[in-house]
């Protein structure tokens, strides 16, 4: 079968498995970057289910897809909010690490090691598909989107981020966050690999879903915060596609 799973990639996260919940391990910048990503992906999914996020379980009744879910920092907070979720990741190592915790936390969470091209593959649908930082690790963007699309119903929703392509990110997210802070180990990312905001949307496109929406996640080294930018998609960016 056809896999778009890069196995040199792979092997990357594999090494770093046991420091998923670790707030201060090599998963540091996800860690962070969490609160800024969260209100995203709810604030998309409550405006097109027509759900209120005050409510006890705003998510219930939603089928989420989390794809490429590493150590489950995404599904733990979808679970609470009610949703159905479904983790998979293509590295072997993180299924038992992000099952662990959840039943630490007591959340209920279907993780399995397979791939987006099995799961169509098999049929599976979804409400709502999260694609977050996974896009610029595998081994053809296009052949996986296209997989992440099969696995919406129609009416679902996609949430992609990934990093830009451009000498600032090259500063930013490489020479800045793997050689200078060190948040991540040297060789994480491969800036060839990363895409712009425009070759995104032409890839989802192709994939026959509509994007609706992208900002900036940018962040603010003297509040030491992230936040969402309308204007600012120069390094970290997330889009949001809905298939027709
Ligand atoms: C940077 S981590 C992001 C984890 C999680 N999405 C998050 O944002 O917290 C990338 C994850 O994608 C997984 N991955 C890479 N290529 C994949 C593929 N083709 N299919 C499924 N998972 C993949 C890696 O094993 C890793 O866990
Ligand atoms: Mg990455």
């Amino acid at each position: 079968m056809q896999t778009t799973v890069e196995p040199s990639e792979i092997a990357k996260f594999e090494a770093m498995a046991a420091e998923w919940w670790d707030p201060e391990g090599k998963f540091k910048p996800l860690h962070m970057l969490n609160p800024c990503r969260l209100d995203y992906i709810t604030d998309q999914i409550a405006g097109e289910f027509d759900r209120d996020l005050s409510a006890q379980a705003p998510l219930e009744g939603l089928r989420i897809l989390d794809i490429g879910c590493g150590g489950g920092l995404l599904c733990e907070p979808m679970a609470r909010l009610g949703a159905t979720v479904v983790g998979v990741d293509a590295a072997a190592r993180n299924i038992p690490v992000a099952q662990t915790h959840a039943e630490q936390s007591g959340l209920e969470i279907d993780y399995r090691h397979t791939t987006a091209e099995a799961l169509a593959e098999a049929g599976e649908q979804f409400d709502v598909v999260l694609n977050m930082e996974v896009v610029e690790h595998v081994a053809d963007p296009q052949d996986y989107l296209d997989a992440c699309a099969r696995l919406l119903r129609p009416g679902g929703l996609h949430v992609c981020s990934t990093i830009n392509r451009n000498p600032k990110s090259f500063a930013m997210a490489i020479v800045g966050a793997e050689y200078v802070m060190r948040w991540l180990p040297k060789g994480t990312h491969e800036w060839k690999r990363f895409i712009t905001p425009d070759e995104l949307y032409g890839h989802l496109r192709a994939a026959g879903l509509d994007p609706v929406d992208r900002k900036g996640f940018v962040f603010n080294p003297v509040t030491w915060r992230w936040s969402l930018s309308d204007r600012d998609l120069s390094v970290n960016y997330v889009t949001a596609a809905l298939r027709p």
